[in-house]
């Protein structure tokens, strides 16, 4: 063992072997330009420089805006990436909107930096702009500095990961657009896919908040529309085209457009809402078909009103020459599930109907649409919803709220006739008054009704009548009456 002192170094004998050092590399350096030919020398510097520059544990990436002639993808998502990144650190941002848009976007200022964290590692992202003499921008980009260790996982795993978080943050900022063949172009149409579609941004309110229906049948909806999203690969796997089909049928008002808003607000993707009235054969709906973009809903509503759908027997029927100029059920069919059906990705097509009994059996086979939505009455659960979105009332709350359910799960009342009666005021209480009476008087009306076919009965029943009156009456004045005195 050494005494420690041996290996203590005092300021002088320090100094003393930086001199010799500096004065022995001087001496090389000098040899080296006289003794060492012209094309050897600058190896010889590199050599040296590589032996005593010291070793940085950093590695800085840089990315462009462009790569090649196009837009570097990387860039673009890191900028989008980031601006959930900004810490209360940064000093200077920019901020912007152009009138269409609907939120500011905000980025870093040039020579900001962020700091964000990988695998417990921090990563520093910089933005950098270089400028000419004359001041005017000529290249714009990102360094992003990491540990040299972390470089195999950084190039692939976390730049991965930053474009996917950006391709979010872009899906949850898109404005949903609603295309019809009867919009053409207007101030709103910037962004629209074009070909035989015109579009306007969907403004539908609805989301699966706001959707008045059983609370099951909406959690099955929304796991159904999750688990497709994440199925890319299980549908190739499966070799089944990578589209999900739902029929909403039910009584008109019960939110079957409501519910389509929602899955489009929910999922941000674009609605295409097709007219079958306004095709004029299988042609031109393959043509217009076509036309439409991946991600998004292909929407034909009353499918059983369609007179020039005609059902497969009639169709067998017609000879080819009367089929021409028709749109058929085959031709929609063909896009369901037959040859044409695989063109385009993550696409939902979704029928609507107020009467199921009437489509034609080939539509309604196994497999042929995913999900058979039945959007039915209110329910007592689905009211509770109607309260908070339109009084912004729990209504477990209020004392009427109990006995409206009971009335409501015990008759036929639409969501939309429960809406319209939560409108009628603004005192809560003369709207829950309102809402008793309407559910009362449409009660004894279905029950008279009932009665009135199960006997077969043609006369109606002045009495009944007459009953009906005086309870809308009677409760048109307890509206009246609660303006002036409030007992809840
Ligand atoms: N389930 C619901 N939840 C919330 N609001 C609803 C619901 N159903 C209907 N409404 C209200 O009623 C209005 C009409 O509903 P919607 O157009 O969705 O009904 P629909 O089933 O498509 O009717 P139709 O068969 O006539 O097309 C909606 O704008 C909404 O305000
Ligand atoms: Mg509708």
């Amino acid at each position: 063992m050494f005494p420690s002192s041996d290996f203590s170094f005092s300021p002088s004998s320090l100094f003393s072997a930086y001199a010799s050092l500096t004065g022995f590399l001087m001496l090389f350096k000098s040899m080296l330009h006289d003794f060492v030919p012209e094309q050897l020398r600058s190896y010889f510097y590199r050599l040296f420089d590589r032996f005593f520059t010291p070793k940085s544990k950093t590695l800085t990436v840089i990315i462009d805006e462009n790569f090649g002639l196009n837009r570097n993808q990387v860039f673009d998502a890191a900028e989008m990436y980031l601006r959930n990144k900004i810490g209360p650190e940064t000093e200077r941002l920019r901020v912007g909107k152009t009138p269409k848009q609907k939120h500011f976007t905000i980025s870093i200022e040039k020579g900001e930096e962020i700091v964000d964290s990988f695998e417990g590692s921090e990563v520093k992202w910089s933005y950098v702009q270089s400028e000419n003499e004359k001041g005017d921008k000529v290249k714009r980009f990102y360094e992003l500095t990491f540990e040299k260790k972390l470089r195999e996982r950084v190039m692939t795993s976390y730049l991965t990961q930053v474009v996917a978080e950006s391709e979010e943050i872009k899906r949850n900022l898109r404005v949903v657009k609603l295309y019809s063949r009867d919009v053409y172009a207007s101030d709103d149409d910037d962004g629209c896919a074009g070909g035989n579609w015109g579009c306007i941004s969907l403004e539908h309110p609805s989301t699966f908040d706001t959707l008045a229906m059983d609370p099951d049948a909406k959690k099955k909806i929304i796991d159904d529309l999750e688990r497709f999203l994440k199925r890319r690969e299980f549908y190739k796997r499966v070799g089944k085209a990578w589209k999900r089909g739902y029929l909403l049928y039910g009584p008109p008002g019960t939110g079957k457009s409501s519910l389509i808003a929602a899955m489009a607000n929910y999922l941000k993707f674009d609605v295409f809402d097709l007219e079958l009235s306004s095709i004029y054969d299988n042609g031109e709906l393959k043509r217009v078909l076509l036309s439409t973009t991946n991600r998004s809903i292909l929407v034909i509503e009353d499918i059983d009103c369609n007179a020039e759908v005609m059902d497969r027997e009639a169709e067998k029927e017609e000879n080819e020459e009367k089929v021409r100029g028709k749109v058929t059920l085959s031709g929609i069919l063909n896009f369901i599930d037959g040859l044409w059906s695989s063109f385009g990705d993550e696409r939902i097509i979704v029928f609507t109907t107020n009467h199921k009994d009437r489509l034609d059996p080939a539509l309604l086979r196994p497999g042929r649409m995913d999900m058979h939505v039945h959007m039915s009455y209110c329910t007592g659960l689905g009211f509770r919803v109607l309260v908070s979105n339109y009084l912004g009332l729990d209504g477990l709350n209020h004392p009427l709220c109990e006995e409206i359910e009971r009335l409501i799960d015990s008759t036929e009342v639409t969501p939309a006739e429960l809406a319209e009666e939560l409108m009628q005021d603004d005192d809560v209480d003369v709207v829950l008054r309102g809402v008793v009476s309407f559910v009362e008087t449409r009660k004894l009306e279905r029950s008279k009704l009932k009665e009135k076919v199960s006997c077969n009965k043609d006369v109606v029943i002045d009495d009944d009548e007459k009953q009906i009156d005086k309870l809308k009456k009677k409760n048109a004045g307890k509206r009246k009456g609660k303006r002036k005195s409030k007992t809840y």
